[in-house]
């Protein structure tokens, strides 16, 4: 058992008060272990932890104390009469579409229509690529706290952005996607249930939670449907906890549950800012993200840490901003002979290879990255104006070939078996190692042509603190060092 420091104990107090609370707290600051102190103080009542994924759930209904039920928002919603229909074998979005005939849901006798794109070609939406757009906006729904499927829903794709076109996507993906819910809601429907799926169900009944204190853990990335459900828990105590500054998936849908406990309730912020993951040098690293960002917490190091900043030959993980940087270094240190584990396996890297192969033989395909693109050469054109991470990824694809990027994504082996552990930045979330190099696609943002100003948005920013913060011992972020001509941030 450790001693609390003050900001810990200051937590224990303020929850023993009977208040809602916000507790923002720093990486690797003792979230849990607080927590923990938290449900030790009164061991009367019955507390539920609510995980951001299943494995954090599981690691905590071991280390928690029996009164507090420890699950995710998912565990909390499942009933038995889901499992078979989640079972079913996967099913395409092309399957879908002919299982919910969506010719008849659409009235369409002959071709499926076009619709106009950015780069000035039509694009034919086959039953396939509308289906996947219904299923999308139906999952982007499912997230938030709206009771009905609207416009608003529909993903944003690369290539279909100006007003005309998402109108006319609209008119074609709305009743999809309104018919798709309620064979969803029908007990014998045709259509895959997902755990999105009965988790909205679940939200939509008004759940009431048998429990005395609500505890959400990483709350700045929590969909609306969630923090509403657990908002609405007026009998129960609720606590929130995490970091705004480690708000990564707002482009997902997710908003930040710690500023919403603090609007809504009027709870109180406290903060944990004493880091027990590395000492003072990484922690001046993460400040310096922080300031950047105009992030209010600063981190105080563990002097007990021995850690540095520097260039590192042999690190232990390799964090990229994006799927394609992963990919090239997975790629590079195939060649090289060592064995790598990609966190989260290679299943994006595959569909994103699988759906260059098709454009590039002329086949539509229905990934959300290439969706409105009707060939790989209007892909390339599009990326080479955009300049951007899909930039390196036709690159990537046009230098090395889908098949030996297909045969890589197969040679990947387990983290335990790896001789360097590669990552996304997001999938690196709540993760650590001893030695952690960050990898050169964190790109510094352009000046701005009229200003001259290199305005660095703040989820860049956020990410990169996430980066930075995942090393215990050594930090190479030599990639990042444009953080020191970054002028402004937007929101
Ligand atoms: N008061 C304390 N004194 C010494 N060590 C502590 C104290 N509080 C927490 N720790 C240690 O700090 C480490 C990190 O704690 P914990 O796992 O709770 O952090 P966390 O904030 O949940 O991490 P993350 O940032 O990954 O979410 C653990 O080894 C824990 O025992």
């Amino acid at each position: 058992m450790v001693n609390p420091t003050p900001e810990q104990t200051d937590a224990i107090d303020s929850y023993g008060d009977g208040l809602d609370l916000v507790l923002q707290a720093g990486a690797g600051c003792g979230k849990s272990a607080t927590l923990k102190m938290i449900a030790r103080s009164d061991p009367r009542r019955r507390m539920t932890y609510v995980a951001y994924n299943r494995s954090i759930a599981a690691d905590a209904s071991r280390s928690f104390p029996s009164t507090v039920l420890c699950k995710t928002g998912h565990g909390l919603a499942f009933d038995q009469r889901y499992g078979a229909r989640l079972q079913r074998p996967r099913q395409t979005a092309h399957e879908a579409a002919q299982a919910l005939d969506i010719r008849s849901v659409l009235k369409i006798i002959g071709a499926t229509p076009a619709i106009p794109t950015d780069l000035g070609f039509p694009k034919p939406m086959t039953s396939k690529i509308i289906m996947r757009c219904a299923l999308d906006t139906v999952a982007r729904w499912c997230h938030s706290s709206d009771t009905e499927i609207t416009a608003r829903h529909i993903p944003h794709y690369d290539g279909l952005t100006g007003k005309e076109p998402r109108q006319q996507l609209a008119a074609l993906v709305l009743p999809v996607a309104h018919a798709a819910w309620g064979d969803l809601l029908t007990k014998d429907g045709v259509l895959n249930l997902s755990h999105d799926h009965y988790l909205k169900m679940w939200a939509l009944s008004g759940p009431r939670l048998d429990t005395d204190v609500v505890l959400l853990d990483e709350a700045q990335d929590t969909n609306d449907v969630l923090s509403a459900v657990l908002l609405a828990q007026d009998h129960a105590q609720r606590i929130a906890v995490g970091d705004s500054a480690q708000q990564i998936y707002s482009w997902r849908g997710a908003t930040d549950a710690l500023a919403k406990f603090v609007r809504e309730l009027g709870a109180p912020e406290l903060t944990l800012s004493q880091s027990f993951r590395f000492g003072p040098a990484i922690a001046a690293e993460a400040n310096l993200w922080l300031r950047t960002i105009d992030a209010p917490l600063r981190l105080t190091g563990y002097e007990a840490c021995d850690s540095s900043v520097g260039p590192v030959d042999t690190p232990d993980a390799i964090l990229c901003r994006t799927n394609s940087g992963a990919m090239g270094i997975v790629m590079e240190a195939l060649e090289a002979g060592r064995k790598v584990a990609l966190v989260g396996g290679g299943g994006d890297i595959k569909r994103l290879a699988w759906a260059a192969e098709a454009l590039q033989a002329g086949r539509p395909t229905d990934h959300p990255e290439f969706m409105a693109f009707p060939s790989w050469d209007a892909v390339r054109e599009y990326a080479h104006e955009e300049d951007g991470s899909l930039k390196v990824l036709v690159n990537l694809i046009d230098e090395h070939g889908t098949k030996p990027i297909l045969s890589a994504a197969d040679s990947l082996c387990s983290e335990q078996q790896a001789q360097l552990v590669v990552s996304t930045a997001h999938k690196a979330k709540g993760r650590e190692w001893p030695k952690v190099r960050i990898h050169s696609d964190f790109r510094a943002p352009k000046p701005d042509q009229k200003t001259g100003l290199v305005i660095l948005p703040k989820e860049e920013g956020r990410l990169a603190y996430v980066a930075v913060t995942r090393a215990r011992e050594v930090l190479d972020s030599t990639a990042l060092a444009w953080v020191h001509s970054v002028t402004a941030v937007t929101a």
